[in-house]
């Protein structure tokens, strides 16, 4: 589960309410030293280990202690505190002080390359939007020398300067981690906006708290645990018409592509028809997909046994706009992308169209861009809260939301938020939007489970795109047609 700072404040003051001062502290300077270990491989490594003012100094401190006491090299660098420590933070720094085999750097020594890992105890949750002031110039060298070296870097809680709710950087430079031991619970910004590149490989330590401690969190990663139904398999007796019918409107003169790209993600995921729907110049058939059927937008038949994807390509023209009028008034579950999203922004009765229907049966793809459109604001706000900005949407038209980017977000209009993790930069290309979209449509009309169709489309084209990574293609240069079959890999790979 995710956990905000403000809950991660909470939890730690119930747990220390009936622990003796300095266990959490202890347990996180243990966690993050094995985490270290785990890194170091091999005895007497030279580790960096860098030091802040707060209580994440505190533990990178008792790590500092456990490595030195394991026979590594340690060297400190302490940045000194304007205001007091903690009675925890003081006792960590007696305790490093006492340690002989600990070598204490000046502040403005100059930094080589030549350490096996670098520990990252500047700032943790402490740093949060309120504390806006630059990090100095000479901790700021420091930060660029630690982040060009070619060790692995060990982030203890979160790397310094990255927002741990909104996964946006705070500070004018922060620490780009390999790794991150996070403490007490997993934490959305992490995940999300800048997280995945400067956090790494993140990894939990609960530091043995009681789960009694805990809230409901209504925020995790995605997983397939979340979409059971998308992952059961097929019935044996089953024919075309058991798995649905999805229908992709879009496809102006120019951007015809968006719409097979999408009509042939749902034929590969499964749909059990597919129509590629055209709002102009409608072609015969698709010479590579001949399953599609190919047909003007205006025949439509919308029903509730029939999944409209409308939007790749659409245009903005009138009789688009109709369309988007007539799929909002009609019983057809709806995934709403790309240009549909534009119009809706744009006309306030669509919008109002949007929420008066079935909450689940409405699904909006929207790139930071199309949110921002959505919500009247500019890209840099959605970007700087993409998980409120993924809520709010989800609140203000009433349907379930993919607000896609680094760490796609899944909100339910109820509340509830997930956070993609899989995925990669191969992924930003033109057409992948449209691939999702289909996915969506074809995992609906098989299983008419909205929130799951939305969390199950988002991991599988995520996952598509790490295999073919793993395989050499990609990211630089990955197509989004290339996804389709791997998506289609990836699915029945869930089923077993
Ligand atoms: N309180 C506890 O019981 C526990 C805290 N833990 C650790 O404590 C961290 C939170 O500790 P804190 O609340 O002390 O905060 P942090 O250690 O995250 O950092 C806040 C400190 O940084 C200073 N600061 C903020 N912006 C600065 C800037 N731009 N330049 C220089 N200094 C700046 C603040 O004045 C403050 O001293 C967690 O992330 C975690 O690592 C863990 O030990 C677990 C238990
Ligand atoms: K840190």
């Amino acid at each position: 589960m995710l956990y905000t700072i403000k809950q991660l404040r909470q939890i730690e003051q119930s747990a220390l309410s009936s622990l003796e001062p300095g266990t959490l502290m202890r347990a996180a300077g243990k966690a993050a030293a094995q985490a270290a270990l785990q890194l170091l491989k091999t005895p007497n490594q030279a580790v960096l280990i860098l030091v802040g003012p707060g209580n994440n100094g505190g533990d990178a401190l008792e790590a500092a202690v456990h490595l030195a006491n394991a026979g590594h090299q340690i060297f400190v660098l302490h940045s000194p505190s304007k205001t007091a420590r903690s009675p925890s933070g003081q006792q960590a720094f007696n305790q490093a002080q006492a340690c002989t085999q600990i070598n204490w750097l000046a502040s403005d020594a100059p930094l080589q390359d030549n350490y096996a890992l670098v520990i990252d105890g500047l700032f943790g949750i402490g740093l949060t939007q309120l504390a806006q002031q630059k990090i100095s110039p000479a901790l700021q060298k420091q930060i660029t020398q630690c982040n060009a070296m070619s060790c692995p870097i060990l982030a203890l809680d979160v790397p310094s300067g990255l927002d741990a709710d909104t996964g946006t950087i705070i500070t004018n430079i922060a620490i780009q981690a390999s790794h991150t031991i996070t403490f007490i619970a997993d934490k959305a910004g992490l995940h999300t906006g800048d997280g995945q590149d400067y956090a790494g490989l993140v990894e939990v330590a609960d530091l043995d708290i009681a789960l009694e401690y805990f809230p409901v969190s209504v925020s995790e990663l995605n997983k397939p645990a979340l979409f059971p139904d998308i992952a059961k398999p097929r019935r044996h007796n089953s024919h075309k018409g058991s798995n649905g019918t999805v229908a992709v409107i879009g496809g102006a003169v120019g951007m015809q592509g968006a719409v097979i790209l999408a009509a042939r993600a749902a034929l590969y995921s499964g749909a059990g028809r597919t129509v590629a729907s055209f709002v102009e110049a409608t072609p015969n058939f698709d010479a590579q997909q001949p399953e599609l059927m190919c047909r003007p937008a205006q025949q439509v038949q919308f029903n509730p046994d029939t999944v409209v994807v409308i939007g790749p390509g659409l245009g903005n023209s009138i009789a688009s706009f109709d369309l988007v009028s007539r799929a909002l008034l009609s019983t057809s579950p709806l995934i709403i992308d790309a240009d549909a999203l534009n119009l809706m922004a744009q006309q306030p009765a669509l919008h109002a169209l949007c929420n008066g229907r079935d909450k689940l049966s409405t699904l909006l793809t929207p790139h930071p861009l199309e949110a921002a459109r959505l919500l009247g604001c500019s890209v840099e706000i959605i970007q700087a809260d993409r998980i409120s900005a993924a809520k709010k949407l989800a609140r203000q038209y009433s349907s379930v939301v993919i607000l896609k980017g680094s760490g796609s977000i899944i909100a339910h209009p109820d509340g509830n938020m997930v956070i993609n993790p899989t995925g990669n930069a191969g992924l930003a290309s033109g057409g992948t939007g449209d691939v999702l979209g289909g996915v969506c449509g074809a995992l609906m009309a098989q299983h008419k489970n909205m929130w799951q169709a939305a969390l199950a489309a988002t991991y599988l084209h995520g996952t598509a795109a790490d295999s073919l990574v793993a395989l050499g293609i990609g990211p630089i240069g990955l197509c989004a047609s290339e996804l389709l079959v791997e998506i289609r890999k990836q699915l029945n790979t869930l089923l077993k």
